[in-house]
């Protein structure tokens, strides 16, 4: 697979204290990345890294392997989309937070109604579409999350623990809707979450981080089943929870 975001050399400090030190880092092509670790590791700081939402502090991020300066963040940053825990929809109803990237984007009115539709199908959200977006549940907000992300046909899809904040059945449902959605969209994906059955669900490759560091990356279901010494402390007493 070749690489579609590169990082190398990154150091990013909180006043003097270290929050993110990656030598090099390569997302993949087509991939979908699981990022786990303890609370405070650098997870969020690295998907915002990889997301060019915040500066590389010392360091370099490639898009395609063109070194992303400032001027060509702009360009890239509209290739990705992402995704929170908090859904943080507008004051506004279903179907226009949907529609709000493609508006942004100066697509024409068919087009955006047309996607709209197409997206509240797949997220099976089409009878709230004229709901107003602060009357949902959680599990309706995040798939109006997703949508309002999928919209956009991004390159690079990044989500940081969007599921974290469901009851299980709701859970479970997104997660499998989500999953068909990146396969059939064959979306790059990096997915940050503390549930360890959502990660080996969910992902192909897993990166362990902790302080900072990636301690260990690989296959998920082998970074899972044999965490090397620095990820064990981690991944270790998780296993022994499922085991
Ligand atoms: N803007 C900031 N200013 C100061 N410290 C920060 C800033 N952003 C992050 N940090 C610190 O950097 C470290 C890494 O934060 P980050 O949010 O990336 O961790 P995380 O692994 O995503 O944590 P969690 O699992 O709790 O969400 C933490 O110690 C955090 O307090």
């Amino acid at each position: 697979m070749t690489s579609l975001i590169t990082i190398e050399n990154i150091e990013i400090k909180a006043g003097d204290k270290p929050i993110l030190s990656v030598p090099r880092f390569e997302l993949r092509q087509g991939e979908v990345l699981g990022v786990m670790g303890p609370n405070g590791a650098g997870k969020s700081t690295l998907l915002k890294t990889l997301a060019l939402l915040a500066p590389p502090g010392r360091g370099s991020v490639f898009f395609q392997g063109q070194e992303v300066g400032d001027v060509l963040a702009l360009e890239v940053r509209r290739k990705f989309a992402v995704a929170l825990q908090q859904s943080l929809l507008l004051d506004t109803s279903v179907y226009h937070n949907i529609a709000i990237g493609l508006k942004l984007r100066n697509r024409s009115r068919k087009e955006i109604k047309e996607k709209v539709a197409y997206w509240l199908e797949v997220f099976k959200i089409s009878h709230l579409s004229k709901k107003h977006a602060y009357h949902l549940s959680g599990g309706e907000a995040q798939r109006v999350n997703l949508a309002r992300a999928m919209i956009l046909e991004p390159e690079v899809l990044f989500l940081d623990e969007p599921f974290s904040a469901l009851d299980f059945p709701t859970k479970v449902q997104l997660l499998k809707d989500m999953k068909q959605v990146v396969e059939n969209t064959k979306t790059t994906t990096v997915f940050i979450s503390h549930d360890l059955v959502e990660i080996k669900y969910f992902t192909q490759r897993l990166i362990i981080l902790m302080d900072g560091e990636i301690k260990q990356s690989g296959p998920t279901a082998e970074v899972l089943s044999s965490p090397n010494e620095a990820a064990a402390g981690f991944i270790g007493e998780w296993s022994e929870l499922l085991s």
